[in-house]
């Protein structure tokens, strides 16, 4: 890592703050939404009324002495933070561990009848057979007859921009739709990105949301095999629910079981993704990392030795660029290629800005967005970036 001033770790504990309305409200919202969507038994039901109250009141509680995962946890933390409150350790690790102890409180863990059953499940499927997705879907018939160059640029943004789509943001997000993008690409490193591209490497895609931002990951991942751009991908998704609409491999397969049976361009598409899968070309990855309360540079050797032999990471959303960068309040013109200079590989951050973190920025960029929106370019989902690390 170069000798780069660090910059202070976000924390929730302040009133008013972004990361705090996230935990005082966001987290309660999706506690409500989950208790609704299911017909949950008495037990669930006073295990999410506890988890309630204690994680905006309460400390935080290390999980059973027969938890399957206590001493991840208690490596990635758990020892260290417990008894502190949730308001009071890094923000990164109470969101992760606000999504664990969801889980916990459907019984998603425990053997029997609700075992592996996802909380999210009905607001991803919703969105997955939404009109909307339809429509994307059908853009594709005109898409089929561009330049290749031309695809690969439009598939690019779609899977980029397929980032907005990301449902826990839509529970507090009302009003981020009225700004105006100006500019919506804060950083645009694409031409960096295409040389990397160009040849038999892998690609490795680390998913962000399921649904419609899934889906034009898989349809760029598609194009990019098929014509000849990349020899394999792997796509790392989580290996549980996460962060409301989080990719898990039952995302992945409801969103190329939605392709195989579009009409047109779209089932092309899913057809070549199948046969990506069933030859070998494409692969999923569920690292246990992919859900840890951590950045990126805390990664195990497994899976640094995953991305060391890509020849580039697509890192998506919002989330993994908190972990990839380091989840702190960089000043916006930290060279982005410093803080990921720990990453084994190229990599590449597509993302929609929905949290403070930002680097990478040039210092005219951050003028003319604050002179024109104040602070809410930052978390309002109206601005991307696209910042490549070769
Ligand atoms: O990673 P994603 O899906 O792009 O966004 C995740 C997100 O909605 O959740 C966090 C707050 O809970 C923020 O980092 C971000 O706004």
């Amino acid at each position: 890592m170069p000798d780069i001033p660090t910059a202070p770790v976000i924390v929730a504990d302040e009133p008013g703050t972004f990361p705090h309305r996230v935990l005082a409200e966001r987290h309660p919202a999706i506690i409500r939404q989950v208790r609704e969507a299911f017909p949950y038994e008495p037990r669930q039901r006073g295990a999410l009324d506890a988890l309630l109250t204690g994680c905006t009141d309460g400390a935080i509680q290390p999980l059973p002495a027969d938890a399957h995962d206590r001493e991840r946890w208690e490596a990635w933390g758990m020892t260290t933070y417990a008894g502190r409150s949730w308001y009071d350790v890094p923000w990164l690790w109470s969101e992760s561990w606000f999504y664990r102890r969801l889980l916990d409180a459907v019984g998603y863990f425990a053997p029997g009848p609700w075992q592996g059953i996802d909380p999210f499940r009905p607001s991803k499927r919703a969105e997955l057979d939404s009109p909307a997705t339809d429509e994307e879907l059908a853009a594709l018939d005109d898409l089929a007859g561009r330049p290749e160059g031309e695809q690969a640029r439009a598939l690019l943004h779609g899977s980029l921009w397929g980032n907005r789509a990301d449902l826990g943001f839509r529970l507090s997000a009302e009003g981020a739709e009225r700004t105006a993008p100006v500019p919506a690409l804060v950083a645009d490193d694409s031409e960096r990105l295409w040389p990397l591209l160009s040849g038999t490497g892998t690609l490795c895609l680390v998913a962000d949301n399921a649904g419609r931002e899934l889906v034009p990951d898989l349809l760029l991942l598609a194009h990019l095999l098929a014509r000849g751009r990349i020899g394999r991908a792997v796509l790392h998704v989580k290996p549980y629910p996460y962060y409301v609409s989080d990719a898990t491999t039952a995302d992945v397969v409801d969103a190329v079981r939605r392709l195989t049976h579009a009409e047109g361009a779209a089932a092309t598409y899913g057809r070549d993704l199948w046969a990506a899968f069933s030859d070998g070309r494409l692969t999923l990855r569920a690292h246990p990392f992919s859900c840890a309360p951590l950045p990126y540079e805390a990664m195990p050797d497994d899976l640094r030795a995953d991305f060391a032999s890509a020849a580039l990471t697509v890192v998506k959303g919002d989330l993994n660029y908190r972990r990839l960068v380091g989840d702190r309040y960089w000043p916006p013109t930290t060279p982005f290629a410093d803080v990921t200079a720990y990453f084994p590989g190229p990599v590449a951050a597509l993302r929609t800005l929905k949290s403070d973190v930002i680097t990478g920025l040039e210092a005219e960029t951050e003028a003319a967005l604050t002179a024109a929106e104040g602070q809410r370019w930052r978390t309002g989902g109206t601005h991307a970036l696209i910042q490549v690390r070769t």
